[in-house]
């Protein structure tokens, strides 16, 4: 069996973690990012984790986890080190409701990937749990290739993407010209600097295109 792979939108969603030590810091710091609205419950947490809730980007309830805790959240992550409580948290959770275990890949119904991100640009690597650290090696390769200039050139990209729908009707024409955009060319002048270059390249093959 393969997972199915899908980007989640959290922002303004409730997410309980239970357990505040490395792995769920971990977890927090990328739901914080998806702007998710963090609960952890855990009698004690990571320093990290303290200056988030005394900053208010997260609500940190210190206590033992009970069964009520996940009752209203969109989204549950169970990362004690104890697993008799992670697997508590595994059984309170309804059907409907995002799970997952830390340490037991078989109660959770999704788990997480090794992920980078670049602007608009996400790349997850996956092993369905069977290396870790592989998924993170993967992600480390990958992160070098896709640098800081994939921020700028999606952006562009995406840019384009808006005047090319609104300017080119015929759908295999607009095809043909979001192609061109991949050309090595429109990433070399975003890599060098040369933005006015590349955006005046971009409009005459638009004119060009569609014989303006
Ligand atoms: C199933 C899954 C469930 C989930 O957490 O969603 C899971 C499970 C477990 N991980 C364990 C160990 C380690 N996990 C990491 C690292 C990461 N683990 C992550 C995800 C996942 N880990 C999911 C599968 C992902 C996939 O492969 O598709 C990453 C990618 C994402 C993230 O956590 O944000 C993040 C890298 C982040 C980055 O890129 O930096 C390291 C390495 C390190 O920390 O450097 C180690 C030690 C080395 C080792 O053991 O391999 C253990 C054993 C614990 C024990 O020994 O008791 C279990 C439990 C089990 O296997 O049963
Ligand atoms: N999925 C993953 O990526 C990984 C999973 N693991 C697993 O994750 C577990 C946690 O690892 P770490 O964060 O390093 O442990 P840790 O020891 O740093 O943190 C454990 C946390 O659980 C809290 N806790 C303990 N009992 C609790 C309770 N009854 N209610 C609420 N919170 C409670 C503690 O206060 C502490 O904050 C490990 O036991 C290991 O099996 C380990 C590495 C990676």
């Amino acid at each position: 069996m393969n997972e199915y792979p899908v980007m989640i939108r959290l922002k303004g969603k409730k997410i309980t973690v239970i357990g505040g030590g490395k792995v769920a810091e971990r977890k927090i710091l990328s739901l914080l990012q998806a702007e998710g609205v963090v609960e952890v419950i855990s009698p004690s947490v990571t320093e990290k984790i303290q200056t988030l809730a005394q900053t208010a980007q997260l609500k940190w309830v210190k206590k033992e986890f009970e069964h009520y805790d996940v009752k209203s959240s969109f989204l549950v992550i169970a990362a004690t080190n104890r697993r008799e409580i992670n697997q508590q948290v595994a059984e309170a959770v309804n059907e409907y409701q995002l799970v997952n275990i830390v340490d037991n890949p078989e109660k959770s119904n999704f788990i997480v990937p090794s992920s980078h991100q670049q602007g608009k640009l996400t790349i997850a690597v996956s092993t369905s749990g069977s290396s870790p650290s592989l998924a993170k090696k993967i992600k480390n390769e990958l992160a070098q290739q896709f640098d800081e200039t994939y921020a700028e050139y999606l952006d562009f990209l995406h840019n384009c993407r808006d005047v090319v729908k609104l300017r080119v009707e015929k759908p295999e024409i607009r095809r043909q010209l979001l192609k061109l955009l991949l050309e090595d060319e429109f990433l070399a002048l975003t890599k060098n600097g040369q933005l006015t270059e590349r955006n005046q390249r971009f409009l005459s093959l638009l004119e060009d295109i569609t014989g303006r």
